[in-house]
């Protein structure tokens, strides 16, 4: 089986800080990968370089066997590469369903058949939960529905890779669980990069685990051999074994 994705010596300047360097990277299709790390490790560089939100120093990309390298980040997204920002990003005063049709009317060659829409934004609300609250403007959502109203807005382009920036960040309890369901549920027909820093839900999840450290790949393995491993719980647990 081919990787969906590989990254070959991909860095990331920012003045005199190497972000991320000299990384390579593989995920196979189907995967659930997690991707784990100090703060400032450069996680989230890494993923921008992947979506291309922004570009690298060096380096090459390439998707499902292409070079995307220097591809603007709306040719990937049509490729199939979705990336749900961070830092929220719906518009607060257009409804969940307005903000999940922006994306829907992007895959459709007609954009404008109303039809079609409201079967695409009704799937991806009733996929997150979020189906009764569709009329409500996104900014009245609490702060986890806002997350998951992202999601929703990313599984509207029907991505090959879906890229996940913290997502339970700001999510409850129950909500976590709940969550935990629909990334599994999304990982039957795309593969999912996921930046988590709850190592419950990274555990519960993740086929295997790519650790970040200092811009560089400091392990990459199962979450049974990633938890053992001296090194990572060093550099990211803060604690020597
Ligand atoms: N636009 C930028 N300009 C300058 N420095 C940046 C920029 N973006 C990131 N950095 C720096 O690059 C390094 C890696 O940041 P990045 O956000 O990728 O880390 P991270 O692993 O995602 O951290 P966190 O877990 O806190 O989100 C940090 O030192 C950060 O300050």
């Amino acid at each position: 089986m081919m990787p969906l994705l590989t990254t070959k010596g991909l860095s990331r300047n920012f003045g005199g800080l190497r972000a991320v360097d000299g990384v390579d990277f593989a995920l196979m299709p189907g995967e659930i990968r997690a991707v784990i790390g100090p703060n400032g490790a450069g996680k989230t560089t890494f993923v921008s370089l992947v979506s291309g939100r922004i570009q690298p120093s060096s380096g090459m990309i390439v998707f499902d066997g292409a070079d995307i390298t220097g591809l603007p980040a709306y040719i990937r997204v049509r490729q199939g590469i979705a990336y749900t920002f961070q830092i929220t990003s719906v518009f607060a005063n257009l409804s969940a369903y307005d903000n999940v049709a922006l994306p829907v009317q992007r895959t459709l060659s007609d954009g404008r058949s109303k039809g079609a829409v409201r079967t695409g934004v009704m799937a991806a609300l009733e996929r997150t939960g979020l189906a009764d609250r569709a009329h409500m403007p996104a900014g009245q959502l609490s702060y986890g529905h806002q997350r998951l109203l992202e999601v929703a807005m990313g599984l509207a382009l029907k991505p090959r890779l879906l890229i996940l920036d913290e997502p339970t960040q700001g999510l409850a309890d129950s909500e976590i669980d709940n969550f935990i369901t629909l990334v599994r549920e999304i990982a039957k027909n795309a593969t999912v990069l996921l930046i988590e820093h709850n190592m419950p839900v990274v555990m519960q999840l993740a086929d295997r685990i790519t650790v970040f450290n200092a811009g560089k790949i400091l392990a990459e393995d199962t979450p049974e051999a990633i938890r053992e491993n001296a090194a990572v719980q060093e550099a990211y647990l803060g604690t020597a074994p």
